[in-house]
Order: C-alpha cells, then sequence, then structure tokens
C-alpha cells in the first residue's frame, strides 16, 4: 500500500518521523515530504539518507498556508508534530495549545482541502483522563480528528488517530538520560521506582501507525496493547545491562506527571473492537438528537476497568533488558562498552 505513493509528514524530522521516513523509502515511497521547524535536524537527515524522493519543508503546522503547501498533491499525511514534554507544556500551556491544537487543525483542514486520501493524527496515553496541558491539548487534538469525521462526511479525507504510551529512546525520554548517567557513572535521577509506563519501540509506533493508516474508519481511535513496566524496574534492567547496581536519587513527581498512564477509558472499551494486539475504538456517529437511542437503549457491556499502565501486563526486569537489547542504540552503546573493556 506504500509502494509508489506520496507521502507529507509533519514533524518528519522527529524520533517518530525519522523512522517513518525510513520505513516508506525502504517500502518504495514515491515521494515522502518533511515539514518541520529546525534546518538543522534536516540538513542532519539529508546527511544521513542522500535520497532524492525526500523534500524537505521548513514551515511550523501553526502555519495554514505551510500545511496546505506540503500537503498539495499527497496522497497521505502523518501528523507527528507535536509540543510532547509535559514539564514545559505545563510552563507554557497556550504553546501547546497554539502547535498542539491550532496546528492539528491546520492539518486537518489542509489535507481536507487538499483532498490527501488519509491523514493519521499521533495522539498519547497522556490524552486519557488528562491532568497536564500537554495531555489536554492532545485530548483536543483528538477531538478535532472526530469532529471532521462527524461532520464532513463527504470528505476525500479519511481521518484518525492512533494512540500510544512512551515510545523508549525518543529523543528527550527517560531511557537516552539513564544511559547517560550510567556512562558517566552518575546516580540515575528517577523520579519515583513505582511509577508506571507502557512501553513500545519506535518499530511498533510505525507498526501502530501503518495498521491504522490501512484499516482506520474515518474517526477511529487505534491503540496498542502494549505492555507496561515501573520505573525502578527499568533503572534495574539499564544497570544490569551495563553490568552496574545503578544507585538511584529519588526526585519525586514532576509537574503535571501521572503515577499511571491510561491507554484506553473503559468507556472506550465498551464499543471498542479486539483486533489482537491492537484496540479499535470507532466513532460515536449518533447525531444530538437522543431520543432514538432512548428507545432503542444501549446494551453494551462496560467493562469495570480502564486499560492502564498499572494493570496492563507487567514486563519482568529480564523481559525489560531483552526489550532494551533489541534497540538499535541500545546495541549500539553496549558494544561501545565491551571495546572499552
Ligand atoms: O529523570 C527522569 C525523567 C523521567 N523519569 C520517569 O520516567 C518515566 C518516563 O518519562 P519520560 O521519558 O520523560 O516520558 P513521559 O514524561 O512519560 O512522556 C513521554 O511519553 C509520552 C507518552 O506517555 C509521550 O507522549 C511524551 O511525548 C513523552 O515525553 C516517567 O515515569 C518519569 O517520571 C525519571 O524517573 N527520571
Amino acid at each position: 500500500m506504500l509502494s509508489g505513493r506520496r507521502f507529507a509528514i509533519t514533524g518528519g524530522t522527529g524520533s517518530f518521523g525519522q523512522a517513518m521516513v525510513d520505513h516508506l523509502l525502504r517500502s518504495g515511497a514515491a515521494e515522502v515530504r518533511v515539514l518541520s521547524r529546525d534546518e538543522a535536524k534536516q540538513d542532519q537527515m539529508r546527511a544521513r539518507l542522500h535520497d532524492d524522493r525526500i523534500r524537505y519543508h521548513i514551515g511550523d503546522v501553526r502555519d495554514l498556508d505551510a500545511v496546505l503547501r506540503v500537503t498539495r498533491g499527497a496522497d497521505h499525511v502523518f501528523h507527528a508534530a507535536a509540543l510532547k514534554q509535559v514539564p514545559s507544556c505545563e510552563f507554557f500551556p497556550l504553546e501547546a495549545l497554539r502547535t498542539n491544537v491550532l496546528g492539528s487543525a491546520n492539518t486537518v483542514e489542509a489535507c481536507d482541502r487538499n483532498e490527501v486520501g488519509s491523514l493519521v493524527l499521533l495522539s498519547t496515553d497522556k490524552a486519557v483522563h488528562p491532568i497536564n496541558a500537554m495531555g489536554m491539548t492532545k485530548a483536543l487534538m483528538e477531538k478535532v480528528a472526530q469532529a471532521h469525521a462527524r461532520t464532513r462526511p463527504d470528505s476525500a479525507t479519511t481521518v484518525c488517530v492512533v494512540r500510544y504510551g512512551n515510545v523508549m529512546y525518543s529523543r528527550g525520554s527517560v531511557v537516552p538520560l539513564f544511559v547517560d548517567q550510567l556512562r558517566r557513572d552518575r546516580p540515575l535521577t528517577v523520579t519515583d521506582p513505582r511509577m508506571t509506563r507502557f512501553l513500545m519501540s519506535l518499530a511498533e509506533s510505525v507498526e501502530l501507525v501503518e495498521r491504522a493508516f490501512a484499516d482506520a474508519a474515518p474517526g477511529d481511535v487505534f491503540i496498542r496493547k502494549a505492555s507496561a513496566c515501573t520505573i525502578g524496574d527499568l533503572a534495574a534492567a539499564l544497570g544490569n545491562l551495563f553490568g552496574v547496581t545503578p544507585k538511584l536519587q529519588i526526585l519525586g513527581i514532576r509537574h503535571g506527571e501521572k503515577s499511571h498512564e491510561t491507554l484506553a477509558t473503559r468507556e472506550e472499551l465498551r464499543h471498542a473492537e479486539d483486533l489482537g494486539e491492537f484496540y479499535r475504538v470507532p466513532l460515536d456517529s449518533r447525531g444530538l438528537d437522543y431520543a432514538p437511542y432512548e428507545l432503542a437503549g444501549d446494551p453494551g457491556a462496560e467493562p469495570l476497568f480502564d486499560f492502564n499502565s498499572a494493570n496492563a501486563r507487567r514486563l519482568a526486569v529480564p523481559e525489560i533488558e531483552d526489550l532494551l537489547r533489541g534497540l538499535p542504540e541500545i546495541r549500539a552503546e553496549l558494544s561501545g562498552v565491551m571495546v572499552a573493556a
């Protein structure tokens, strides 16, 4: 489905964006357009990839014209541009709103006007029962996508959402930070060892997006049934890989953080389709006239629990080690350790 097609990726120089670009090029895409704000990152990517199927666009999703230009003539668009650091969005919530909500609305509008075939927007578990500005703005992004599906049924664009948890080794996240601290023989700065997070590899996030791209109906939310771990176990697993018992410096929970994340609410699970490794949560496509529903009733049984990182399958330390060993960055670090030894 990817071969011969033209793609655009907002936030195309980020961790997900670059992994998706690699995947699309390997799969025979005709053209991949990358939209991002940072010239330096585009330059590094150009030097790494040397592929004339990639077109680099400098621009910001806050600017509708920039998104209109990059999506014109594209068959499919992936929207990964976001402000995603929880603490910084707490200090600058309006910046998060401008990028995550208005920028996403621009992307939906541009795809619709340019009659792009499909648009997949990347969301996060932090958008579910959100308590921080990053999650709140991502929750609104999901609503913008669903509202498009509801209000423009004749649109040429299938707009859908994927929701996932922490991507291991994404830029600015805890795994590269802990690796750096181990390398420098520093204590690991753990917020709270009991906190839990869903874990996914970049490859799995690409797979989830591809699955949504292939199968989604307008307004669907696709969710991977990820496994989870505690931050204490993550620190222990990294220590084992590097052959040390790490000292921990406990920081305490940061601004806007939750102890546990939720990928799907019980209300969503009531209607979700179980696709094995994934859930598909379909759009609630009812109108605003509720009278017919009262007569028809809604017999769906509600599960008792949300799907969250406290009740998901909990990875044991050796399993976390296996997952980490599967990451190219960790393998490179470990071979460095062996060479140094
Ligand atoms: O020095 C640190 C930094 C983080 N953590 C903990 O490690 C976990 C993961 O933290 P981090 O890698 O910073 O990710 P999150 O804050 O959970 O957010 C990430 O994961 C989200 C998905 O849940 C994405 O949407 C965000 O963009 C991404 O930054 C959390 O429990 C943190 O409390 C520490 O223990 N010590």
